[in-house]
């Protein structure tokens, strides 16, 4: 089963994720949790600064992670999904789009295309996290890590949170029991108490 955290820098990604992992846990469940970009990759944390540093030529951007995505379905999502398991993601296709889909020469339809092409996974649920820009910023900011937010700008995050929210959308008119849309300008708890509900809803935990 693949839930999927989704939302722009800042928004609470790994926190909530983290969170959910440890409710899980408590339920007996034993969450793989995992992330294209994460340092226990075997390319470490190098690829995610190439990444920031190539933003601005999304086509560039997009080779990158098209190769690490079908090296990590390879290597983590598809042995994990043979087996079973519980694998919570931080990010995945929707910061695809959301990212490397705002400009004509990478229309979000062929980036949703060339997913199925790739014969990728599709998440079973997704968490949405729905942040304003200033909040995100000043949680990164806070966090010391405003290098992304510098390098992109306020009207990329914003057509960012619109791809997002233009994707949740879709996907609530098609099947809304996989897409749990979340208000993350509310506090940790809160934010957290909605993301677990989801995940138990989809996994037939009861509160
Ligand atoms: N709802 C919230 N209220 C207050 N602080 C929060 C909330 N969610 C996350 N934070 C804090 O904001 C900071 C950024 O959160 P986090 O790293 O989880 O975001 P992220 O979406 O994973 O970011 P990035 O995409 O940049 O890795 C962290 O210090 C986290 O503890
Ligand atoms: C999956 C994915 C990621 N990115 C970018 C977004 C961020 O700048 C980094 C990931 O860092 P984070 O700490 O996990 O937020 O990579 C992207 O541009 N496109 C993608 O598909």
């Amino acid at each position: 089963m693949l839930i999927v955290f989704e939302g722009i820098d800042g928004c609470g990604k790994s926190a909530v994720m983290e969170r959910v992992s440890a409710h899980l846990a408590g339920r007996g469940v034993d969450p793989l949790m995992t992330s294209e970009f994460g340092p226990h990759m075997p390319w470490g944390p190098g690829l995610k600064a190439d990444l920031i540093e190539a933003a601005g030529n999304p086509l560039d951007e997009y080779d990158v992670v098209r190769t690490a995505r079908r090296f990590h379905a390879y290597e983590v999502l598809e042995p994990a999904h043979e087996l079973g398991r519980v694998v919570l993601m931080d990010r995945y296709i929707a910061s695809t789009c959301a990212y490397q889909g705002q400009t004509d020469a990478l229309p979000v339809r062929r980036i949703l295309d060339e997913h199925d092409q790739d014969e990728m996974l599709w998440p079973d649920l997704t968490i949405q996290l729905q942040c304003s820009y200033h909040i995100a910023k000043k949680r990164v900011t806070a966090r010391g890590k405003g290098d992304a937010f510098e390098k992109r700008g306020a009207d990329f995050f914003t057509q960012a949170a619109e791809i997002f929210d233009c994707l949740a959308h879709v996907q609530l008119s098609r099947d809304a029991r996989r897409i749990a849309l979340i208000d993350a300008d509310q506090d940790l708890e809160t934010v957290t108490a909605g993301a677990v509900a989801a995940v138990n809803k989809l996994m037939g935990i009861s509160a």
